[in-house]
């Protein structure tokens, strides 16, 4: 059994149990009225099973493990990761919502610099886990503002709901942009800077 990680506001969590995941698929294709022995579908609760083990592997995994790397490069300005796609996994309906996150964050006065590629680890952390579109964004910001000790945060969503789009409203195409600003980010000079920098294509 893995260490269970203690996710912010949403408990603490033991290992994927890959054979009750099984289960529950093979009950939820007879729920809908179809045969779960028939030739197509007889592989079918595994393979679910393993594909939310892998969408939801976040939920394993705790911000400060992937946020390790850090130089000390004496950069004391804003570092700016932007269009990471994102994948994940609206809590309300278990459909996937995805698009891309920007990332950017002013270093701590010691210039503790992480690698490029952390920014894009981070946000897959919280990702993979059952979300709202909010709360990601904030778990990211967070996550700079204590782990890297950053003066100052953004993180900016921009996503399509599955849930809005094939299901209920279905409106395909319409985007959800959430952001969360922190700190040094927030004086509006700087903010503007941050944000003519997300939006520039
Ligand atoms: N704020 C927020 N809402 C979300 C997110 N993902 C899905 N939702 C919304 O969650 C709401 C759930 O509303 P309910 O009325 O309980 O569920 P529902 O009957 O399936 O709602 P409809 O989608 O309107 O058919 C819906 O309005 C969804 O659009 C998210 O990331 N953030
Ligand atoms: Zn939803």
């Amino acid at each position: 059994m893995t260490d269970p990680v203690t996710l912010d506001g949403q408990g603490s969590i033991g290992d994927f149990d890959e054979k009750r995941a099984e289960a529950a698929v093979r009950e939820l294709l007879l729920a809908v009225g179809e045969d779960p022995d028939r030739e197509g579908l007889r592989e079918t609760p595994g393979r679910v099973a393993r594909a939310y083990k892998e969408i939801l592997a976040g939920l394993r995994q705790a911000p400060e493990d992937v946020l390790t790397t850090t130089f000390d490069l004496g950069h004391d300005e804003m570092v700016l990761v932007k269009d990471i796609e994102i994948m994940s996994l609206c809590e309300h309906h278990l459909l996937p919502f995805h698009g891309v996150a920007h990332v950017g964050y002013i270093p701590a006065d010691t210039g503790k610099i992480t690698g490029l590629s952390k920014l894009a680890r981070l946000v897959d952390v919280f990702a993979r886990r059952p979300q709202v579109q909010e709360r990601l964004t904030t778990q990211v910001a967070d996550s700079l503002m204590s782990i890297l000790e950053a003066r100052g945060a953004i993180v900016v969503i921009e996503a399509e709901h599955m849930c809005m789009s094939v299901r209920g409203i279905r409106k395909p195409g319409a985007k959800t942009i959430t952001s969360a600003v922190r700190g040094q980010l927030r004086a509006p000079a700087t903010r503007a800077e941050a944000m003519s920098l997300i939006m520039a294509r």
